[in-house]
């Protein structure tokens, strides 16, 4: 493109994905060039300790990166993260008219609606693919390729560290603590895991996904959050031998009228989402049984596309920087032409239910005494919660019984009491496992 004046960005942190974004910036700029009609030049860089990137050119290294933000350039991409002091470089970024390209997860789950008002005030664009399953093209995909369809549920595995967790213990039958050694050993899990296994990281991204999906604003602090932690041994042997594995899913779903009736819940009026994140038993037949190790993959179903999933890898350096550099091609381009991409769509402003009213379904393993009358007493607890039972197994052994009973959806509320009081029976010795059962009618 000869002539075409470059379009300018500027590059705010250089750890892992940084990294790998100057060397795709470098590695494909000829490339790059003819796809955007434009040369993309980094302007600037900015890091804490200069001396410590000698893998980057070193004149464009700055430790002000409030100053760089503020220079003449087109764009900034953010991949420090954190809240602040992003989230002040991003608004001032926006402001003043330049696009923005972030991998921020935690930024976008809480402040979305003010990055956004910011960009609209000034035309700019903020796009973020990478905040949710790193390199997996998903976010694009619901935000412009599904615009034209009703999309009803999106449910994902979008961390990778308790993928790689549960897969460990689902094949090798060990705990939860030994395989999280074994995770922080192998470096999949970091040194201290609480973002991922207490579902945090997962809730933020569900946050993210549910605005898209239903053109709603849904913030982390709306999500229903459960970790891994308390996903035992016995969970998975109990998922194992009714053919269902265990996965943390990442669940956001409309809930309308009549799901709300057959739940038990509502009046039948309106329409709700339900965003959470906890453990969940699919079956082994279902698409996202078989993600395994640190794979992400999201199921989204929609009225008119059916049931399609998105898989590949939801991290690392290289994949990660793939969609950063993705993004910085579709804003760079829309410069190039004077246009923008799509705005933020919150107009259908759904409310979140909370978490006692969404509509789920349990998986109960029970070690009960084996003498007449115990299934009768345990199934009118199920009754007079005007819960509904699916499917009862019973296997007898010396003188107690193994009773696995999965229920049909239930409020989650009316669920929790049910076991509650379940748990009380003289009859009932251990409750073995209750977990959600998803991923099937
Ligand atoms: N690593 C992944 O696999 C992955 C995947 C998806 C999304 N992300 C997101 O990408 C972002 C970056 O992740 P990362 O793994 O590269 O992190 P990282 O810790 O490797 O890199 C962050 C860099 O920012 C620098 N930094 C911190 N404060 C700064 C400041 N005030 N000024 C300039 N530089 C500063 C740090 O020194 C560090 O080099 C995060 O938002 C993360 O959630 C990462
Ligand atoms: N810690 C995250 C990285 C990607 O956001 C994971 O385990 O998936
Ligand atoms: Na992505």
């Amino acid at each position: 493109m000869p002539g075409q004046k470059p379009i300018k960005v500027a590059l705010l942190g250089c750890g892992t994905v940084g990294t790998e974004v100057v060397r795709l910036l470098t590695d494909q700029a000829a490339d790059l060039t003819a796809r955007v009609g434009a040369p993309v030049e980094l302007a600037g860089i900015a890091v804490r300790k200069p001396n410590k990137h000698r893998e980057v050119p070193a004149a464009l290294l700055t430790t002000d990166a409030d100053a760089l933000v503020e220079s003449d350039v087109d764009v900034v991409v953010e991949v420090v993260g954190g809240i602040e002091p992003a989230r002040t470089w991003l608004v001032k970024a926006l402001a003043a008219g330049k696009s923005v390209v972030t991998a921020n997860k935690a930024l976008l789950a809480e402040h979305s609606g003010e990055l956004f008002q910011a960009a609209d005030a000034s035309g700019a664009d903020l796009y973020f693919e990478a905040a949710v399953a790193g390199a997996i093209p998903l976010l694009r995909p619901l935000r412009e390729s599904l615009a034209g369809d009703r999309i009803t549920r999106v449910m994902g595995i979008v961390n990778g560290t308790t993928n790689f967790i549960l897969s460990g213990m689902d094949s090798t039958g060990a705990s939860y603590a030994e395989t999280l050694e074994e995770a922080t050993r192998l470096g999949y899990a970091e040194a201290d895991p609480t973002a991922d296994v207490d579902g945090y990281d997962a809730a933020s991204k569900a946050a993210i996904l549910a605005s898209l999906a239903f053109h709603s604003r849904v913030t982390a602090a709306d999500v229903h959050r459960e970790g891994i932690a308390s996903v035992s041994a016995a969970d998975i042997a109990a998922a194992k031998a009714l053919g269902r594995t265990v996965k943390l899913l990442a669940i956001c779903e409309r809930v309308t009228g009549a799901a709300d009736e057959q739940a038990g819940a509502g009046n039948g009026a309106g329409e709700s989402i339900s965003v959470r994140v906890h453990p969940a038993m699919i079956p082994r037949t279902h698409p996202l049984a078989s993600v395994h190790g640190a794979f992400n993959a999201v199921f989204v179903e929609a009225d008119a596309a059916g049931e399609m999933m998105f898989y590949g890898q939801g991290a690392g350096g290289a994949p990660t920087a793939s969609a950063v550099v993705g993004d910085l091609v579709a804003v760079a381009r829309n410069r190039v032409v004077s246009g923008r991409g799509p705005r933020e769509s919150a107009y259908a402003a759904l409310p979140v239910r909370p978490m006692g009213q969404a509509p789920t379904r349990y998986h109960i393993s029970l070690d009960v005494a084996d003498r007449p009358g115990v299934l009768s007493q345990v199934a009118a607890v199920f009754a007079e919660h005007d819960v509904s039972i699916a499917a009862v197994r019973q296997e007898g052994r010396v003188d107690d019984a193994s009773l696995v009973i999965v229920t049909h959806a239930a409020t989650d509320a009316a669920l929790r009491s049910t076991v509650d009081k379940i748990g009380g029976l003289p009859a009932v010795r251990e409750v073995v496992s209750v977990m959600r059962v998803e991923g099937e009618e």
